[in-house]
């Protein structure tokens, strides 16, 4: 059985000085499972995977089974956290025009509370007036203004279009389990809920039932996501050989080279359904390093799309980045280049090659062209792009991170950082109970 590699001997940190940071990446690793470290009550997610119970899957099954068999189109309602893992297993694994299929045999997923356009919000609204449809709505807080705006909307219609009783069968909290308004309504109104761990925090929650319950209705097998992710915490657990563990070898690397001067991480791949997957990544490393004046600013790409917007910039810009390139081994199906007897276009080099070996090609073209520009390079490779492996990768950057945020020094598991923004907003927005903040904020503008 193969599984999720790394690769760092293009990263251009010698192997001694990998090594070097072996006595603290393993330290750091005890510290996530002894619970020794910074932010040691929100690591509930290291042992979570294996710890899913058999009636917990089933009821998540159960209940993704009802709403599909009422809703053509589902909403899931979150932001952040709470949003984004979830699209980026359902982006990875459905077809990739999956919204125009029409013989379905399952919803259609939309996303809403993840922004406040007012246009997105309308046409949402309006395209679901005379649609089947169902909410699941996901919030740690259960405060969250964005998510809350577009629940009170889609809740109203929801009411509206069937009954207050039916909204009961088409809408589904997940939340805390005592605390926020979410958490309030969602008893007061008799819906269908499950718990956000108090110990998991919302980038690190996907393997919750915040990722799991629309994973499952979109038609995907969250039992294998969640073994793809046992494996891989077996796999990068203390006790295995730090040389072996490609977690520890990702978080010592990407140290060294944010402590040479390189100060952007860009997330790369070559298959259009990761693209929400660099999403997820973004905000797990983002908001778990980028604190204390710290951190690598976490980038994306989507290459080769990319290639012909950014690759100029990659190629001889500030040489301050480097790439961690998430690379497919093999694709699920198969497309050959055709032969074509007037070869008009000079492509019968190519003729009876897959596209995939084309992709493959300008992957490696690229790799030794950025290394050249002395951008330094991690691989990291998946099998296949399916639930399992999705799983695997999932857990490798989250407990990668964990260790990585232990060596730079932070605790990778808060984010005071993001109030900043709300506070100003409630302030503007003349909150009650924010009065001194309007003040302070007007006089600044
Ligand atoms: O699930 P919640 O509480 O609505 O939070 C959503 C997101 O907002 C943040 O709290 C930032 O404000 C993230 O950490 C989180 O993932």
């Amino acid at each position: 059985m193969e599984n999720l590699k790394i690769n760092i001997s293009k990263s251009g940190v010698a192997a001694d000085v990998v090594k070097g940071y072996e006595k603290q990446a393993l330290e750091n690793l005890s510290a996530l499972y002894n619970k020794t470290g910074k932010g040691n009550d929100f690591l509930g997610w290291v042992e979570l995977p294996a710890q899913i119970t058999d009636a917990q899957f089933a009821d998540l099954e159960a209940t993704a089974a009802a709403i599909r068999a009422k809703a053509d189109y589902v909403v899931v309602v979150g932001i952040g956290g709470s949003y984004l893992g979830a699209r980026a297993v359902i982006d990875g694994l459905n077809n990739s025009f999956d919204w125009l299929q029409t013989s379905r045999k399952n919803p259609v997923i939309l996303y809403a509370g993840q922004n406040i356009g007012e246009d997105y919000t309308h046409e949402l609204l309006e395209f679901l007036q005379d649609k089947s449809f169902a909410v699941v709505v996901i919030s740690k807080s259960g405060t969250t203004t964005e998510p809350a705006i577009a629940f009170r909307l889609l809740k109203e219609l929801v009411e509206k279009k069937y009954s207050k009783t039916e909204a009961k069968e088409r809408i589904v909290a997940i939340t805390d389990a005592k605390k926020g308004a979410l958490r309030t309504l969602a008893t007061q109104e008799g819906y269908k809920t499950f718990v956000i761990p108090d110990d998991v925090g919302g980038r690190f929650s996907v393997l919750t039932p915040v990722g799991l319950l629309p994973i499952a209705i979109a038609g995907h097998n969250i039992r294998q996501l969640v073994k793809g992710a046992v494996d891989m915490k077996g796999l990068t657990a203390p006790g295995v050989a730090f040389d072996q563990n490609p977690a520890a070898q990702y978080a010592a690397v990407r140290n060294e080279l944010h402590k040479k001067g390189k100060a952007i991480e860009i997330l790369v791949n070559y298959q259009p359904k990761l693209h929400f997957f660099t999403e997820w990544w973004k905000q797990l490393y983002g908001e778990s390093e980028g604190k204390d004046n710290k951190g690598i600013f976490p980038a994306g790409v989507d290459f080769s799309t990319d290639l012909h917007s950014m690759g100029q910039w990659i190629q001889e810009g500030v040489r301050n980045i480097f790439e961690t390139v998430v690379t497919v081994k093999s694709p699920n199906t198969k497309v050959v280049v055709p032969n074509d007897a007037a070869d008009l276009d000079g492509l019968n080099f190519l003729a009876g090659k897959r596209v995939d070996e084309v992709n493959k090609m300008a992957e490696l073209g690229t790799l030794v062209a950025h290394v050249d520009g002395n951008v330094p390079n991690i691989m990291v490779e998946i099998p296949q792009l399916n639930e399992y492996y999705l799983g695997q990768m999932i857990y490798f950057f989250e407990i990668a991170c964990g260790m990585s945020g232990y060596i730079l020094g932070v605790n990778p598991f808060d984010q005071p950082g993001v109030e900043a923004y709300k506070k100003n907003m409630f302030a503007l927005l003349e909150k009650p109970g924010y009065e001194a903040e309007t003040k302070a904020i007007k006089a600044k503008l």
